[in-house]
């Protein structure tokens, strides 16, 4: 699977061990930058870039990283495709995904450590959409709003 990565200032200390674990997971990562960092940087445009990414399907999931996660999460969530969450527990980090094919994770990297960091991105990348009718509905609901926006 290819798995965009993308991290303003505030998540530019976090943005290169998430490409390793990416690819340590056996996915092609996709670095979008930051590639240096610079204070001045804006998290919408890594969040622009990650939902274009995903919409032109250049990558089916992506790790977004600001300072919070909050930031970057309300801008990814602009981009018609992109259904974003902060996710700082490893359950919501797969259930995200199971219940809600959340397709970017987004992460604080002011907020969490290199361990916690592991574990929510292996498990935000093992995750699949289950089956269950259920499921299909909520999302069609979702589809809905953003098409009617
Ligand atoms: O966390 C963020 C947004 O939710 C961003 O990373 C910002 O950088 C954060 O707001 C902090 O901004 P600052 O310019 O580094 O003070």
């Amino acid at each position: 699977m290819k798995v965009a990565v993308a991290a303003d200032h505030g998540g530019f200390s976090h943005k290169q061990r998430v490409v390793e674990i990416v690819r340590a997971a056996g996915h092609e990562a996709v670095d979008l930058g930051a590639h240096e960092l610079d204070p001045a940087d804006d998290y919408p445009d890594f969040a622009e870039r990650v939902g274009r990414a995903i919409q032109r399907g250049e990558a089916e999931r992506a790790i977004l990283l600001c300072g919070s996660g909050v930031g970057a999460c309300i801008a990814a969530n602009k981009l018609d495709g992109v259904r974003a969450s902060v996710c700082h527990d490893v359950y919501s980090a797969h259930q995200g995904v199971e219940h809600d094919d959340m397709n970017v994770l987004c992460l604080g990297a002011r907020i969490i450590g290199p361990a916690l960091l592991d574990d929510l991105v292996e498990a935000f990348l093992k995750a699949e959409l289950a089956a269950g009718e259920r499921f299909r509905r909520r999302l069609d609901k979702v589809a809905a709003l953003e098409a009617a926006r």
